[in-house]
């Protein structure tokens, strides 16, 4: 089976930054791949190499095995980039019907709307939407042509809970009836609740790529808090640690484990608090500590 997406060896450089460094990732289709990072990491560079949107320095990008910049092989291609500009003068049920016409088959205009809980706004404006309205039209949009691969740049920022959570629905919908998904988030949240495989890009290298349970057991990490002016940072178990004047807080694996360890070592502390990781403090540590070996070591 052809891949939806096959990055092989991507370089792509912004004057002196390196935005992606000899990036690989191949997706087969059928698969919904989250791509995580924080900012500046290079999610939005691969995306537009993806879309044929840029050209890569070095390496090659197909989409559906041909050469994204072929307008030919992005006919089955549907993207949100991370800002869209709508006309402001034009209706919202008007901007899918023209995007639609550039299609042999789009979806409905009215079936669509519905979809995205849009049905009602038809006839307003885009330019007096709001900015989750605006989002998720955007969306929308993106699967009038009924792509086979879809590109999501951050679909949900700036999107209230009620409202991400509906975009979520479209996009496992759309992942159901066999299409291809490549979303970029900072969040984790976002990733855990869609992707089958996470990749996790900074500084433009993929330091994780892996399953979503596999990349969750990286981040299992629970936070152990508490003041002292010892080094109960430098005790066996500690994954990550942090100081904020005499508060010290450790990341750990096994927090019961930690806090044994840290009771024989007679150091001194007061005011221990142990609580699960957030999911952007477990994944800030995943980018800090790259993937480790079933050995223990750091690769
Ligand atoms: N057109 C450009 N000109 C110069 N530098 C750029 C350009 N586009 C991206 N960069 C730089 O390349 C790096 C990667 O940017 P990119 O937008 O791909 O990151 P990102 O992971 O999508 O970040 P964010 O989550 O903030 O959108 C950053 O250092 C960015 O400043």
């Amino acid at each position: 089976m052809t891949s939806a997406v096959t990055v092989t060896g991507v370089t792509r450089r912004f004057g002196p930054v390196v935005a992606l460094d000899d990036v690989s990732l191949e997706v087969p289709a059928g698969q919904l791949v989250g791509v995580l990072g924080p900012n500046g990491a290079g999610k939005s560079t691969l995306l537009s190499l993806v879309s044929g949107r840029r050209r890569p320095d070095a390496g090659t990008v197909l989409l559906e095995g041909r050469d994204p910049r072929d307008p030919v092989a992005r006919q089955g291609l549907g993207l949100t980039p991370q800002e869209t500009g709508l006309p402001p003068t034009l209706r919202v049920g008007e901007v899918v019907d023209f995007v639609g016409a550039h299609f042999a088959d789009p979806v409905p205009t009215a079936s669509l709307l519905a979809d995205f809980d849009l049905a009602d706004l038809a006839r307003r404006q885009t330019g007096s939407l709001s900015g989750g309205q605006k989002r998720r039209l955007a969306v929308a949009l993106a699967l009038v042509g009924r792509p086979r691969v879809l590109l999501l740049d951050e679909p949900t920022t700036g999107l209230d809970v009620d409202a991400r959570h509906a975009l979520w629905d479209a996009v496992r919908g759309y992942h159901r009836s066999g299409g291809t998904v490549l979303l970029t988030s900072h969040y984790l949240e976002e990733v855990q609740a869609l992707a089958e495989r996470v990749v996790v890009i900074d500084r433009g290298v993929v330091v994780g790529d892996d399953s979503l349970a596999g990349i969750l057991a990286r981040v299992d990490v629970q936070r152990v808090t508490m003041t002292s002016d010892d080094d109960v940072d430098e005790l066996d178990g500690v994954v990550s640690a942090e100081r904020d004047g005499d508060r010290r807080t450790v990341l750990t694996r096994d927090a019961d484990a930690y806090v044994r360890t840290l009771v024989r070592s007679g150091l001194r502390f007061h005011g221990l608090e142990v609580r699960g990781a957030t999911l952007e403090e477990a994944f800030a540590h995943v980018v800090a500590a790259p993937a480790t070996t079933p050995e223990g070591t750091r690769r």
